[in-house]
């Protein structure tokens, strides 16, 4: 029988994993929906109510969760560089978050009303090389970070993505410089061997 490349061995381990089903089953587009429904379980960091900015959406699955949980009376509004399929009472604007003109469309869609809740899930697409991968994901962090720190609540939080490496203690160190309240979290859905966990940042302090 053929050896299994790194993509083979990934499809077979995606098909067991249990979460993939779950996800599945429920009618949500990603696995990774039980990474933020378990934060939120946690932490309550999203309200009915509440506007969200959720980037790096594709293919929707935070969304799927966020817009549940704010209700109508909330807004969510979704960004990537890819389309997504529309979810009922979800803005979506397409475009890359690194270029100005994305960052400001996305300001403007805020119409200047401060947001409750940053999400980013942004990853740049995986080399596998670390030296390349890492700072491109700290990149889309730091963007986030300054998309967060402008447009959020003096109450606000923001959840993001980060991996472990080089820049990581830096990132760390800028949120709690701008924010009363960080922690980190490496969610059950989050896989063991990753290096990414998520950071939990609330209440900016005034400047
Ligand atoms: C892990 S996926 C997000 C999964 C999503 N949270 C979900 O539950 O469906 C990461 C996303 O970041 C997006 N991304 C990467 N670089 C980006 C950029 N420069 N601008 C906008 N989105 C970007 C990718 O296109 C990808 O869809």
């Amino acid at each position: 029988m053929a050896k299994k490349g790194s993509s083979g061995r990934w499809m077979s381990e995606h098909l067991s994993d249990g979460f993939v089903k779950k996800a599945q089953k429920a009618g949500y587009r990603s696995r990774a929906v039980y990474k933020l429904i378990e934060m939120i379980d946690k932490d309550k960091f999203i309200k009915s109510g509440d506007k969200v900015f959720d980037l790096g959406a594709a293919p929707g699955g935070w969304s799927q969760v966020a817009i549940k949980t704010v209700g109508k009376s909330g807004q969510v509004i979704a960004s990537d560089i890819l389309d997504i399929k529309p979810i009922d009472g979800v803005d979506f604007l397409r475009g890359d978050f690194t270029k100005d003109s994305v960052y400001k469309a996305l300001l403007d869609i805020t119409m200047s009303k401060k947001i409750d809740v940053v999400l980013s899930d942004m990853a740049p697409n995986m080399s596998g090389q670390l030296s390349v991968d890492i700072p491109k994901s700290m990149y889309l962090c730091e963007l986030a970070l300054d998309m967060a720190i402008k447009t959020l609540t003096p109450s606000g939080y923001f959840f993001v993505k980060v991996f472990q490496g080089d820049g990581f203690d830096e990132f760390v160190k800028s949120c709690r410089s701008s924010f009363s309240s960080v922690t980190i979290r490496k969610p059950k859905a989050s896989r063991a061997r990753s290096k990414e966990v998520y950071l939990l940042a609330n209440k900016l302090n005034p400047i």
